[in-house]
C-alpha cells in the first residue's frame, strides 16, 4: 500500500445506513467492524449489510488502482465463515484481525483469505511480546494497536504503559519493512482536545495516522498529521542541500547529510 493513509474510520458492520457517509467522510481508510462495535446477536446481519455493500460498492481485487478509500473488514477472531464470505464477493479489501497474538493463527487465516492484506491488531501483552514475529509474517501488511483491549488486559491505561507497547510496535514494524502504524482509536468522542494531545503524542513516537470511531474526530487526526510549514521548509531545504553534496549546512546552522534524507522525504511525501 502506497498512498497516503493517515485517518481511518470506523462504522459497525450493522449500520449500513453510515457505510456511505464513511466514504465521504473523505477519511484515507474505512473499516467495517464485525467484531466489538457489533452486539453478539447481530452478526449474521452485519456480514450479510457488509457483504452487499462491498458487492456493489467496492471494485474487484486486481482492479488497476484498486479502491480509495482503502476498505478494511474488521472480523471476529476464529469466524472463518466470515473470512470465506468475505473472499466471496471478490472485492479488493483488506482484514483486520482482532487479538492477535502469535503467527500461529496468522498461517491459518491467510490461507482463507485468497492473498489479501492483513492488519494485524495486537491488543494483548503476549501480542506485543510477539510483535516482531506477527509483523514478519508474509501476510501482515501493517500492524495496529488495540489499547482498549490492552488496558483492560494490564489493568492500566497509563501514558507509560501504552507509549511501551507503542514504541515496541514502531520498532517490530519499521524492522519488518511495514509502514510506521495508525495509533488505536480515541474512545471519547466529545474530548477533541485529549484526543488532538495524545495524537500529538504518538506522532512524537513515529507512529502516523490514526483510526477514529466519529467523523467529528477526522479533522483533529488530519491536522496533527499535516507537516508545518517550518518542517515543510526543513525538508526541502535538507533534499536540496543534500542532493547538492551530501555534507552541507543549513542556513540555521544545522549541518545536515544523506542520514536526514529519509525523513526529509516522507516530510515532502516523497519516496
Ligand atoms: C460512537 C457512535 C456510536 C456515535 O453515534 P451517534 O451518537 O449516532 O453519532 P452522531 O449522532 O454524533 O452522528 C452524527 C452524524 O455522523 C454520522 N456518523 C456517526 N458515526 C459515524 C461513523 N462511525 N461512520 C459514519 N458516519 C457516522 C451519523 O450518521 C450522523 O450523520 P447525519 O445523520 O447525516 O448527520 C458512532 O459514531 C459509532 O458507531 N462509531 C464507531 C464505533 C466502532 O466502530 N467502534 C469499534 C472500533 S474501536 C475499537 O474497537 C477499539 C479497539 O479494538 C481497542 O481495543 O482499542
Ligand atoms: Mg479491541
Amino acid at each position: 500500500m502506497s498512498a497516503r493513509v493517515v485517518t481511518g474510520l470506523y462504522v459497525p458492520g450493522d449500520r449500513p445506513d453510515r457505510f456511505d457517509k464513511a466514504v465521504a467522510t473523505g477519511a484515507d481508510l474505512v473499516i467495517l467492524d464485525l467484531e466489538d462495535a457489533v452486539a453478539p446477536g447481530a452478526k449474521g446481519v452485519a456480514l450479510d449489510a457488509v457483504v452487499s455493500w462491498l458487492r456493489a460498492r467496492v471494485a474487484p481485487a486486481g482492479a488497476h488502482d484498486g479502491p480509495r478509500p482503502l476498505v478494511q473488514v474488521r472480523v471476529n477472531p476464529g469466524a472463518d465463515d466470515e473470512l470465506a464470505a468475505l473472499r466471496a464477493t471478490g472485492a479488493a479489501i483488506e482484514l483486520r484481525v482482532p487479538k492477535v497474538d502469535g503467527v500461529a493463527e496468522l498461517d491459518r487465516i491467510a490461507a482463507l483469505t485468497g492473498g489479501r492484506p492483513i492488519t494485524a491488531l495486537i491488543e494483548s501483552a503476549r501480542g506485543v511480546e510477539n510483535a516482531a514475529a506477527i509483523a514478519a509474517h508474509p501476510a501482515v501488511t501493517r500492524l495496529a494497536l488495540g489499547e482498549s483491549d490492552l488496558a483492560s488486559e494490564l489493568g492500566s491505561r497509563d501514558d507509560a504503559v501504552i507509549d511501551y507497547a507503542r514504541v515496541r510496535l514502531l520498532f517490530a514494524a519499521r524492522a519488518a519493512g511495514l509502514p510506521a502504524p495508525m495509533l488505536s482509536a480515541y474512545p471519547d468522542i466529545r474530548d477533541l482536545d485529549g484526543l488532538r494531545a495524545d495524537t500529538e503524542r504518538g506522532r512524537r513516537l513515529g507512529w502516523v495516522g490514526r483510526t477514529a470511531v466519529h467523523p467529528s474526530q477526522l479533522a483533529v487526526i488530519e491536522a496533527v498529521f499535516a507537516p508545518t510549514a517550518d518542517e515543510l521548509a526543513w525538508a526541502a531545504a535538507v533534499v536540496e542541500a543534500v542532493e547538492r553534496g551530501g555534507v552541507a549546512t543549513l542556513d540555521s546552522g544545522e549541518m545536515v547529510d544523506p542520514a536526514m534524507l529519509g525523513r526529509a522525504r516522507s516530510i515532502l511525501g516523497r519516496p
